[in-house]
């Protein structure tokens, strides 16, 4: 079976390599050409564990290519994973389908393959899927058969590959048996490792998607409204979360209260579900999702009062260390990240804000060309007013005070991820703070 994958970012990229890896023949389709030319030479143009390994072995190995010409799998593709940019659209909080209306609209045209399958694997509002089932019908060349599945991702950055060869479940929206089966037979090796394969229709394939999404977002902004009342009355935020997460109807896990949720996804599918119900009538079902969205929100401007505090409200000319600026660690990812925002708004201030991330910096100098941006932990701290951690990568969760001592030049640090024992930190004569404990200066 050949298989395209159309957009090659964070999830089609690591499609296409994982389809190879299941022993498919694959190309891949951008319209950005410098990302096709490194992609082709197997590089990847940006950071994802254990990916460039897996394209570099199948771009050698002949199974994976390259193209910025769509009509080159037009007559070779069996099924065509679409897998491009559904993002916020600018101005507004809904979605922005234009990129999978192009290249819906580009595919079908050069399909000649008859009984090939489209697959949507992007994030959209719900009914796109049965709208483009319609597009596709009519604009599908004569004599062509051609059908529409939808296969929403769950991959998380930092695990993609894993995520995909592995997933927890499948999610396959279809209106026929024939298109289940195909796409059964795509995922035959991973529904070999007893994945649940949840075969439904498109609305609730495409729901499913944005579901479980504005659960995750409500389980962080729940603990964060908690680590509001905690900073004001006192008590530890962690001891919380690990006291409910015992109870498994809960679960620990994302539940880690800081300074809140950024990235490509959380963010955007929030505010583009709440526009979609709202599109249909609906105004009050999705609404607690703006609370969700301010509870977050807040949490980056806590930060940065964290950071006046610390300063005594004057942070004018006062070096500021950030350390992590991705919007997780793991990823080089900095779409709607909460660091680089905290940075930015310490900048406008008018503090010398000295950024390290260990992957993040090339793109965040991209969106924040005046921030200072530095190689190493050592620079950024060197004679630092303050130490902002925003990132929770290991190399920070791994410091002690007598890493810092001699760098600095004032013994001040807000770790906005909670995650490091603040009570070290603090029998080490550092000024500390968190987000979810009481600042007492
Ligand atoms: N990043 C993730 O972890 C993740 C996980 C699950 C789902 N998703 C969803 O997947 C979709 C893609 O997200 P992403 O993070 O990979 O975005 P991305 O911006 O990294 O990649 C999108 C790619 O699509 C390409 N593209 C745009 N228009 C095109 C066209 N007409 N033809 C061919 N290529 C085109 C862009 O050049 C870009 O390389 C979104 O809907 C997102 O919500 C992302
Ligand atoms: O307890 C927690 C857990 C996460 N986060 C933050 O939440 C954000 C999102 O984290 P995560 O969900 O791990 O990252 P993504 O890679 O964006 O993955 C989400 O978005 C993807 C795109 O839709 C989905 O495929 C994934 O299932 C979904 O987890 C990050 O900023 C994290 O720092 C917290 O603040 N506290």
């Amino acid at each position: 079976m050949n298989i395209s994958v159309i957009g090659t970012g964070y999830l089609g990229a690591t499609h296409a390599a994982c389809m190879a890896e299941l022993g498919f023949d694959v190309i891949g389709v951008d319209v950005d050409p410098e990302k096709i030319d490194s992609l082709s030479r197997g590089e990847l143009p940006f950071h994802e564990p254990g990916l460039p390994e897996l394209i570099r072995k199948h771009v050698d190995s002949g199974r994976l290519r390259f193209t910025t010409d769509m009509s080159e799998v037009g007559a070779w593709g069996d099924v065509h994973f679409i897998a491009v940019g559904t993002p916020q659209v600018k101005g507004g909080t809904g979605a922005d389908l234009t990129y999978v209306d192009a290249a819906t609209t580009s595919l079908v045209r050069s399909i000649t393959k008859s009984g090939a399958l489209i697959v949507g694997k992007s994030t959209v509002p719900v009914g796109t899927a049965a709208r483009l089932y319609d597009l596709v019908q009519q604009q599908k060349n004569p004599g062509v058969e051609l059908s529409l599945a939808w296969n929403p991702e769950f991959l998380r950055e930092g695990f993609a590959v894993e995520d995909t060869l592995r997933p927890d479940r499948l999610v396959v929206g279809t209106r026929t048996e024939a298109d289940e089966a195909k796409l059964r037979e795509v995922y035959a090796e991973a529904l070999g490792r007893d994945t649940p394969w949840v075969s439904t229709d498109f609305e609730t394939a495409e729901l499913v998607k944005v579901a479980a999404n504005a659960f995750l977002a409500t389980k962080i902004s729940f603990i964060n409204a908690f680590a509001e009342v905690t900073e004001t009355v006192g008590g530890d935020i962690s001891t919380l979360a690990d006291a409910i997460g015992f109870d498994d109807r809960i679960g620990r896990k994302f539940l880690n209260a800081g300074v809140g949720f950024g990235g490509g996804c959380l963010p955007k599918d929030i505010r583009a579900l709440q526009t979609r119900v709202a599109e249909l009538g609906l105004d009050h079902s999705m609404k607690f999702l703006d609370e969700i969205d301010q509870i977050n929100l807040r949490r980056r401007k806590k930060a940065v009062a964290r950071a006046f505090e610390l300063l005594d409200q004057d942070v004018v000319g006062k070096k500021i260390a950030v350390l992590g600026i991705t919007f997780k660690p793991l990823s080089d990812d900095v779409r709607d990240a909460p660091g680089l925002d905290v940075a930015a708004r310490l900048f406008n201030a008018g503090a010398d804000v000295q950024v390290y991330d260990p992957e993040g910096n090339k793109n965040a100098a991209k969106r924040y060309p005046r921030l200072g941006y530095v190689d190493s932990l050592t620079e950024a701290v060197k004679d630092a007013e303050l130490v902002v951690l925003t990132t929770e990568w290991n190399e920070f969760k791994a410091l002690t005070p007598a890493d810092l001592q001699d760098l600095v030049a004032a013994k001040r640090f807000v770790d906005a991820r909670n995650v490091l024992p603040a009570a070290e930190w603090e029998a080490a004569g550092w000024t500390f703070a968190q987000l979810g404990r009481k600042f007492n200066g």
